[in-house]
């Protein structure tokens, strides 16, 4: 009964928002592991709209890679339907991209030549190529390290290589698997008010996992909290009259009390889900 309540409200405003530029409509996931079957979705509906930066926090394991994967068309769900402007979504493409918690850039490429990467694949002229890679480098700070290698960058900046050379593509669909994950705490933040920067200028509509209540609040214009496996949405929160936080440093924004109102309201939604996580394990 909640469940089809929560899948007709979500229908409701997404109709009322326009077509939404992903959908995802009654997913269900189960993987076949050694005999068993592990159902890592079920029954996940969630529209986001073009340009809303819509965060996703779950417990471990509750499919949250999973759903990413749907969406980029690197999964098929084994039931429902993912879509891109109101259209079945397919296999991945040049418009949707994803961006990894290992930052996944090519060690034996120079940073410029890991942005042109897509751009190649594209079949995009050399110069012209060239010349959209270096703009995004400046745009992430990084165009004196256009020659150099991967390993030579900190952990930041490579993962910020790896977000140009999404960018660049100029996806209508960014997907980030906790591209903070790896990173130190300072870098940390600073990765979080570049993105804030980035995306909100370049307004691509973008669903960003992680595991850190904080990051979600700031970044986000809505917070997905997804159920203990299997993923459900839980609850959906809209904190989109907040967008004027991103332009703000993170930790000036994470001292007002509405933030630590939210923050408090989350941390519990997700320590529930937590604690019925690590039940489920005791009992199986
Ligand atoms: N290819 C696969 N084959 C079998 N099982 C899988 C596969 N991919 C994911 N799973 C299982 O599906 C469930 C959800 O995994 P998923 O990686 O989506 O969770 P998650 O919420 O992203 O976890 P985490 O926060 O730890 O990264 C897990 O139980 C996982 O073991």
């Amino acid at each position: 009964m909640a469940r089809s309540r929560a899948l007709t409200d979500e229908t409701a405003d997404a109709t009322a928002a326009g077509t939404p530029k992903l959908e995802l409509v009654r997913i269900t996931k189960r993987f076949h592991r050694r005999g068993a079957v592990v159902t890592a979705l079920d029954d996940v509906t969630l529209a986001v709209p073009a340009g809303q930066f819509c965060t996703v926090l779950g417990p471990s394991g509750c499919g949250k890679s999973t759903l990413l994967h749907i969406a980029a068309g690197l999964e098929r769900p084994t039931a429902g339907e993912a879509r891109i402007d109101g259209r079945p979504a397919g296999g991945p493409g040049p418009h949707r991209c994803m961006v990894f918690q290992s930052f996944a850039l090519f060690p034996s490429m120079t940073v410029v030549r890991n942005v042109e990467f897509g751009l190649r694949v594209a079949k995009v002229s050399g110069t012209k190529r060239r010349d959209v890679a270096m703009a995004q480098l400046e745009r992430v700070g990084l165009a004196g390290f256009a020659d150099a290698y991967p390993h030579e960058l900190s952990g930041g900046m490579q993962q910020r290589v790896a977000i140009a050379r999404a960018l660049v593509l100029e996806p209508d669909l960014l997907l980030m698997d906790e591209p903070f994950g790896a990173l130190d705490a300072q870098t940390r933040v600073t990765m979080q008010e570049e993105v804030a920067q980035l995306v909100a200028r370049s307004g691509v509509t973008t669903v960003f996992v992680t595991h850190s209540v904080e990051e979600a609040i700031y970044l986000g214009d809505r917070i997905v909290v997804m159920s203990a496996r299997p993923g459900r949405v839980k609850e959906s929160i809209d904190v989109a009259q907040h967008s004027a936080w991103r332009d703000q440093p993170a930790h000036d924004v994470m001292n007002e009390p509405e933030f630590a109102r939210l923050r408090q309201h989350i941390w519990t939604s997700v320590r529930e889900e937590i604690s019925a996580a690590s039940a489920e394990q005791r009992i199986s």
